[in-house]
């Protein structure tokens, strides 16, 4: 990677720095064995559906692990039962992953040393995700990550989320920095196409969660196996 090309770069937070598909699973199977009618108990979740579900954001997450499990339990009546749950649903996955939020997640290898070879080639980073705000910041500082961010970005924090280019557009305007110079760090096509749209440069790590589909098919402008290898690639 040719750092001299940006002046700031974007990254992402699930999928991308830290491995949060543990705390996924767990907040909401703790969400489902709340909320779900008595016939139904028992109903739980493994990381592999979970891993297709996650990136958009926690109402889209709560509203396809519902419309999964009615399908799943073959009620005739889904559609209703998914009005009718939705907003218990979302209140409990919020209350139980402020809970347990960062207990079952872990940073991926090579994520301390692609920020510190960011940061030390001068760049200015911001962490953008759809991740809920207040849930994005303790988990940063959790893992020891909030210091690398002179600001960061949730799902809440605009009107709209990846995969619209706004968040984007709206980071680029606080680090006062040209899309073309800004680099777009992500794991998912949310992240790529939210990239293009606004004219971000845009690379992708091969081992977070594209919604359950191979992310090499995803129109980037390259891949990683780590972000250690940002610092190989100059
Ligand atoms: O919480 C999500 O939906 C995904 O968050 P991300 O944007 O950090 O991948
Ligand atoms: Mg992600």
């Amino acid at each position: 990677m040719n750092h001299g090309r940006y002046d700031a770069a974007i990254v992402d937070l699930d999928g991308t720095m830290v491995d949060t598909m543990g705390d996924f699973v767990v907040a909401l199977n703790l969400m489902l064995a709340e909320v779900l009618p008595r016939d139904m108990a028992g109903a739980a979740l493994d990381s592999l559906t979970v891993s297709r579900m996650v990136g958009k954001g926690s109402e889209h997450l709560v509203k396809s692990v519902l419309n999964h499990v009615f399908a799943q339990s073959g009620r005739a009546c889904a559609a209703i039962d998914l009005v009718a749950h939705y907003d218990r649903a979302q209140a409990s996955y919020q209350q139980h992953y402020a809970a347990i939020n960062g207990q079952h997640a872990s940073l991926y290898p090579g994520v301390l040393e692609g920020l510190r070879s960011l940061q030390s080639t001068g760049l200015r980073l911001v962490c953008l995700t759809n991740k809920p705000l207040a849930f994005a910041r303790s988990l940063l500082k959790l893992k020891g990550l909030d210091g690398f961010f002179c600001e960061v970005f949730g799902g809440d924090s605009f009107e709209r989320k990846k995969p619209d280019p706004l968040p984007l557009r709206k980071a680029c305007e606080f680090l006062g920095t040209l899309p073309a110079r800004t680099l777009m760090i992500g794991d998912s096509s949310n992240d790529a196409l939210a990239a293009r749209a606004a004219g971000c440069p845009v690379l992708l790590v091969t081992y977070g969660y594209n919604h359950g589909e191979p992310v090499r098919a995803v129109d980037a402008d390259g891949f990683v196996d780590s972000l250690a290898e940002l610092f190989d690639r100059r």
